[in-house]
């Protein structure tokens, strides 16, 4: 079962456009994505929730179109701070209590608990991390199946990110439940994202299962050219030192030319490559 099927979206605004953006993120699935400033996250994630009209393409969550009744399965993050700056987290759970049919008010106050977060003090008394959890307690309070962040762990120290990156994980036990996350901060991605889509442009680049991109995926340094015709090229970086090949049949080459050197590749270097470097397939 698919969470969240796009399939060829278009979205036009005067300097910019999505192009045929099509993904799935199926259940029991964290989905990174990935792209520059501006490459069309935050639209993209608009398009899903509705924010936004789209000019063509569909969009379906958990096989229908967006409801309030959908809304309701969907836990939302931003990374600026959703709620007025007056409110506490103790009126946050008033107000939400009014809004959402499941919404769970000793699970909010639970989760409060555990990540020590003062429930009188208004928002602007806490700091950014603080915020962002209490944003992630309201967003997990009303017992969602899915959740979507656009930037959630953005500006946060590494020992709060990693508290996060924690609770995502715990969420997704479940298997009845996803995240689809948009993050500048690959590090991240590497550690939770099951699969990863990489948008440039306002198009989709590649969209792969991390574990193939990190068995597989690799950057080739050589000249050689019996190794570069078995290689499988599909881009060419120069810099000073000469050529490196992006290829996606690492495990290969490295049984056929152990001496070949040919490393993994990170996802910011793979950015890196389909952003400047050649395409060769
Ligand atoms: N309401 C709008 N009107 C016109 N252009 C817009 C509007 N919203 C976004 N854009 C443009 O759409 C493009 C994509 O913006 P978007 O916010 O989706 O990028 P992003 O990938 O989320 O970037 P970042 O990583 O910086 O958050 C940008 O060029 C932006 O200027």
């Amino acid at each position: 079962m698919n969470h969240i099927e796009v399939n060829h979206i278009n979205k036009k605004y005067e300097q910019f456009q999505l192009s045929n953006v099509s993904f799935t993120v199926p259940a029991g699935c964290i989905v990174g994505f990935i792209g520059e400033n501006g490459a069309g996250k935050t639209t993209t994630i608009k398009s899903i929730l509705n924010c936004i009209m789209i000019n063509q393409g569909e969009i379906k969550l958990f096989g229908k179109p967006i409801s309030n009744e959908i809304k309701e399965e969907i836990g939302v993050v931003f990374d600026q701070n959703f709620f007025y700056e007056g409110l506490s987290a103790k009126d946050i759970d008033l107000i939400l209590k009014n809004t959402y049919k499941h919404w769970d008010s000793q699970l909010f106050y639970q989760y409060c608990t555990d990540w020590e977060l003062p429930i009188n003090q208004a928002m602007k008394q806490l700091s950014k991390g603080m915020k962002m959890k209490v944003s992630i307690a309201a967003a997990l309070a009303h017992h969602p199946k899915l959740l979507i962040l656009d930037e959630a762990t953005s500006g946060l120290d590494p020992i709060s990110r990693n508290d996060i990156l924690d609770i995502f994980l715990d969420f997704i036990q479940d298997e009845d439940h996803s995240i689809f996350f948009s993050s500048h901060i690959t590090s991240d991605l590497e550690k939770i994202a099951d699969r990863i889509i990489f948008i440039h442009k306002g198009k989709i680049l590649f969209e792969k299962d991390k574990d193939e991109l990190k068995d597989n995926y690799g950057v080739l340094k050589t000249q050689n050219e019996e190794i570069l015709k078995d290689a499988h090229k599909l881009r060419l970086m120069r810099n000073t030192f000469g050529c490196e090949y992006l290829i996606d049949n690492r495990q290969e080459i490295h049984q056929a030319y152990p001496e070949a050197v040919c490393d993994p590749i990170s996802i910011d270097d793979l950015m890196v490559f389909y952003v400047k470097g050649d395409e060769l397939a």
